[in-house]
């Protein structure tokens, strides 16, 4: 079955990371995109060379950063209405809609070591040093705020936790949509430890 992925969070919060398990040891058909591109416009290439025809083959397609991010930093941090920014991307540019999306859900602060050290070891460009914590803090709770408006499709996960800890939870999700989402409505967070079946029965 073909399934729009998508991975969000604060910089720094293991997004890149978790795309690259996700393919390497994820076991799943799929196809994976790091997109460098702010503009919501940009959007409608990435559907139209990348995500559109692989969805059409069947195939999952996982997504670093997509409308939520646009929602998330020009929309509740910004000044565009989330409606507007929804109504451009769906019916203007026709941009399929995710259906699942995971918040990688990590403190700031640590956000901010991790990537010092990637810094250290890759020497990898970030602009976090030109932002001011309270920035990042501010984005970290807007994405919670957004798991609230869209409480299937959003799964946070505990970004803290061990590579292998969330790339197990994120499979886990994956490979039980959708039947899992509509056993665990309406909060669907996974902690520590749980399946999602444990969620599911912690949640009601
Ligand atoms: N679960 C994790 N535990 C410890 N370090 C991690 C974890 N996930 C990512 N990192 C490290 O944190 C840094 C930032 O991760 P990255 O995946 O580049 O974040 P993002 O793409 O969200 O900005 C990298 O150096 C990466 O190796
Ligand atoms: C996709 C997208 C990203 N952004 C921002 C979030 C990031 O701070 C920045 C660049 O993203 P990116 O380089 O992907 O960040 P990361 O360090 O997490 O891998 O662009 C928006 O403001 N709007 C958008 O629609």
């Amino acid at each position: 079955m073909s399934l729009l992925i998508t991975i969000e969070g604060i910089d720094g919060s293991g997004k890149t990371t978790l795309l690259k398990n996700l393919k390497q040891k994820g076991g799943l058909n799929l196809v994976t995109h790091n997109w460098r591109d702010t503009a919501l416009v940009a959007f409608e290439e990435l559907a139209r060379k990348v995500i559109n025809p692989n969805l059409r083959e069947d195939k999952r397609v996982v997504i670093d950063r997509y409308l939520d991010s646009t929602l998330v930093y020009q929309g509740l941090e910004g000044n565009i209405s989330l409606q507007d920014i929804q109504e451009i991307a769906y019916q203007n540019i026709n941009l399929p809609p995710a259906d699942l999306t995971f918040i990688l859900d990590f403190d700031p602060q640590q956000a901010q070591e991790r990537l010092r050290k990637r810094k250290l070891e890759t020497g990898e460009y970030t602009n976090w040093d030109n932002l001011k914590l309270e920035f990042h803090r501010r984005i970290r709770d807007n994405y919670l705020r957004l798991k609230k408006l869209f409480p299937e499709r959003i799964w946070v996960i505990d970004a803290s936790q061990s590579e292998e800890k969330i790339l197990t939870e994120v499979l886990s999700v994956i490979n039980s949509f959708p039947a899992s989402t509509e056993k665990i409505l309406p909060s669907g967070r996974i902690e520590a430890g749980e399946t999602p079946e444990m969620a599911a029965k912690r949640e009601v």
